[in-house]
């Protein structure tokens, strides 16, 4: 379990106090296991919480514990060995050019002063496992961008870390190279029980991969949660962003609007011709979206009703309802996540 509290990170900058806060009390409880996704707009403290994580920043204040060590007072050749617990995949793979792929991987346990031998064989189950067996001698190079993030993930995984980061591991890559890298992240997850925390803008990285998420905003932590209950939530704007239906293209108000999300196998169900059977009134369909989010069908729609429609007849059908939930008016945008 990785558990964040209470992280405050300041720099000397300019602002009216002469300096910049950067992160103001984060916490978070990171489950082992998970592949936890952290979000949330430019500046709003993503890379300095991933580099107080990978223990290249010392926070202001605050405490990082790993599997109840605590990381963030650790200096020498405890720092140095507690960095070894944790593994970075970054965005421009930063691969060592002048090195063979196989060179690349075995580089973090040349460090770590691991013979020969060992390494070498280290290195080539890693690249078996990341799908480049036969590649360890090209040099970078001479790969895909996505096969160098594959060398990217293998180098990290070297040193058998109990926690992998992924610094926006996926924005410099191609919409299916993308597909196929996350889904080498889920399976390392899976194979190896690695803990995993990925940075992200993007909304196809939490739906595909992550099972909960935390979204930061100025620097301090405005929602977390698992992500199939942010899309069941009414409240939760990452939620919204994550099975977007636009907003009533009609009104504009959103007063008699409203988004009704169906969770699971009912998404596909005849729920909006029960409810209106139900409530006997006229609905016209103004916005919808099916989306996979995990394993899980998430369908949502934006219903307006005839002005004057019985709310509370609306509400009660859906309280009847456990995979159905309800919120009246507009969304608001996200800023900062792209698709
Ligand atoms: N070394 C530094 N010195 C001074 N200020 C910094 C430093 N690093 C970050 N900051 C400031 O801290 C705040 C958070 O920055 P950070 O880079 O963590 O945000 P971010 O969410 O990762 O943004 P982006 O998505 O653009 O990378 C910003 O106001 C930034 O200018």
């Amino acid at each position: 379990m990785i558990v964040v509290e209470n992280l405050v990170k300041t720099f000397p900058g300019a602002g009216r106090s002469g300096k910049v806060a950067a992160l103001r009390g984060v916490s978070l409880e990171i489950p082992d296991g998970e592949i936890y996704g952290i979000v949330g707009p430019s500046g709003s403290g993503k890379s300095t919480l991933l580099r107080c994580l990978n223990l290249l920043e010392r926070p202001t204040s605050g405490r990082i514990l790993l599997g109840g060590d605590d990381l963030s007072t650790l200096s020498g050749a405890e720092l140095r060995a507690a960095r070894r617990r944790i593994g970075t995949v970054f965005q421009q793979f930063n691969l060592l050019h002048s090195r063979t792929v196989i060179r690349n991987v075995e580089f973090p346990l040349e460090v770590a002063g691991i013979d020969k031998e060992q390494r070498r064989k280290r290195a080539l189950e890693l690249l078996d496992l990341v799908g480049l067996a036969g590649k360890g001698e090209s040099y970078p190079s001479q790969l895909s961008g996505g096969q160098q993030q594959r060398v990217g993930i293998a180098r990290a995984l070297a040193v058998e870390p109990e926690v992998l980061l992924c610094d926006e591991a996926t924005s410099a890559l191609d919409p299916d190279t993308t597909d196929q890298v996350l889904d080498l992240v889920a399976e390392v997850n899976r194979r190896l029980g690695v803990t995993v925390v990925v940075i992200t803008h993007e909304l196809g990285v939490l739906r595909r991969i992550c099972s909960s998420a935390a979204r930061l905003a100025a620097g301090q932590v405005v929602e977390t949660g698992r992500i199939v209950d942010l899309v069941a939530d009414p409240e939760s704007a990452l939620g919204h962003a994550l099975v977007p239906v636009g907003t009533d293209p009609s009104t504009g108000s959103g007063a008699d609007t409203a988004l009704v999300t169906a969770i699971g196998d009912a998404a596909h169900g005849p729920w909006l011709a029960e409810m209106i059977r139900a409530i006997d009134a006229d609905i016209a369909v103004v916005g919808g979206r099916v989306e996979q989010v995990g394993s899980v069908t998430v369908g949502r729609m934006r219903l307006r009703f005839t002005a004057g429609t019985d709310r509370a007849l609306i509400e009660g059908f859906v309280a009847e309802r456990p995979y159905l939930s309800l919120a009246w008016g507009t969304e608001a945008e996200l800023e900062g996540l792209t698709e």
